[in-house]
């Protein structure tokens, strides 16, 4: 099915300067990495260029940044454990362009492997600016993008790139696709989608499409809130988008249409503090005092979304139902995740879940091995469902 030139494709890597988009926009716990998935998914590629003998220059970015120098966003935080992972140094520039990558460019070995600094650091990046792809491709003479997870972004490491190197697939991108296509291709309805997390603005617009793919859209996390304010409850100090109610109340409109049930949170545990172990209550959704945010999906809602897995035969899921990295905002998620978990194993339900933090959240679940395909992607999954070509996919077939 692949319609791009992969590793296979490199003739001779020996000696090389390749250019290797990777994802490591992992989660970070107390000044380490806290779920290294994404690290393991591109080792992979990184050792085959690597033992090929390449000079092997890792691209990616990390956090949102808003193109400036923000040192709590730097990629130093991941090296020790892509170098654990790796069983290998990896020497790190503290710029993706310009003299200071020549210069460590230069002193790398054959076989050897550099991580560039978070290409979000710079505008060019996710304004896919000209001057800054040339800026990048100056250090290498390859390009491979093994980020399947950032494939969904038109950015300069992402699709600009390709059109300027000679552009391969890595291991991962092919590996993704195909295990998508194989699950997903021709789903068995009825399809439940579990779409929660906290980057509201840039996956709402999907859900439009995704409506007309899937038969229950559960909607959870900080992505409910902005729905439930549509509305019209009062959702206090909860992580909402206010100014999207007239896109939440569109898509809703549209999943009438596509004959789609959505299913909203019914109640929902509060807090007052945005911490592990803050004082919290279970509340209806009408009722969330005013001075509250709402941090996890409460257990009424839980027992509906286990009556819609019941009836489900495929589940795709991207963003947790709560802030699950705080105790005991993860059980909504955790629950979810068992009840997925348990149907997949007793070969009634076809799972796929995906996205950084939804992976994180299945792991501190202890099931992500249950399920039957777990994929790094989260934005780039639900685009990639929608049918929407992703633009770094797309740049390597040109
Ligand atoms: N109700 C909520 N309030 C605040 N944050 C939330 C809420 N629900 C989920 N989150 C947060 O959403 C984040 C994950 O969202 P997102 O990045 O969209 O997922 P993914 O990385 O899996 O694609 C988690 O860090 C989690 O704490
Ligand atoms: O973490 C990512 O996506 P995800 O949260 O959808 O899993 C990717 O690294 C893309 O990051 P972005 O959504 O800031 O472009």
């Amino acid at each position: 099915m692949a319609q791009f030139r992969t590793l296979d494709d490199i003739a001779d890597a020996a000696g090389k300067r390749v250019l290797v988009r990777v994802d490591l926009n992992v989660p970070v716990k107390d000044g380490a990495v806290s779920d290294d998935t994404r690290i393991r998914a591109v080792a992979p590629t990184i050792t085959e260029l690597s033992d090929k003998g390449a000079k092997v220059i890792l691209l990616a970015h990390f956090g949102r940044p808003k193109a400036k120098r923000d040192l709590t966003q730097s990629l130093a935080v991941v090296v020790p454990a892509l170098a654990a992972i790796l069983g290998r140094p990896v020497a790190f520039a503290d710029d993706c362009i310009g003299p200071s990558v020549t210069k460590a460019v230069a002193a790398l070995a054959d076989g050897g492997v550099l991580l560039l600094e978070n290409t979000r650091f710079h505008a060019g990046e996710e304004g896919n600016d000209p001057a800054f792809v040339d800026a990048l491709a100056a250090n290498g003479d390859l390009y491979v993008n093994d980020a399947f997870s950032a494939a969904h972004r038109a950015h300069a490491s992402t699709e600009g790139l390709a059109h300027r190197l000679p552009a391969f697939a890595g291991r991962t991108m092919q590996a993704e696709l195909e295990a998508l296509d194989k699950a997903l291709g021709t789903p068995v309805r009825p399809v439940v989608a579990i779409v929660g997390g906290a980057k509201v603005s840039s996956k709402i617009d999907l859900l439009e499409n995704l409506v007309s793919k899937v038969d229950v859209l559960v909607i959870g996390g900080g992505m409910a809130n902005t729905f439930l304010a549509a509305q019209g409850h009062d959702v206090g100090k909860s992580l909402c988008e206010h100014d999207l109610a007239d896109t939440a109340r569109k898509i809703v409109k549209a999943a009438d249409a596509a004959g789609c049930r959505i299913l909203l949170p019914s109640d929902g545990v509060v807090a007052w503090e945005f911490a592990a172990n803050a004082r919290h209550e279970t509340v209806k959704v009408n009722a969330v005092p005013a001075d509250a945010m709402i941090l996890d999906a409460g257990p009424a809602t839980v027992k509906e979304i286990e009556a819609a897995l019941d009836k489900a035969k495929t589940l795709v899921w991207n963003g947790p139902l709560g802030a699950f990295e705080l105790t005991p905002f993860d059980a909504a998620t955790v629950a979810a995740a068992e009840a997925a978990a348990k149907r997949t194993r007793a070969g009634t339900l076809l799972s796929v879940a995906g996205g950084g933090d939804t992976v994180a959240a299945l792991n501190h679940a202890g099931v992500a091995g249950a399920f039957s395909y777990v994929s790094t992607a989260g934005g780039a999954f639900l685009e990639w469902l929608e049918g929407k070509p992703l633009p770094g996919v797309e740049a390597l077939k040109a």
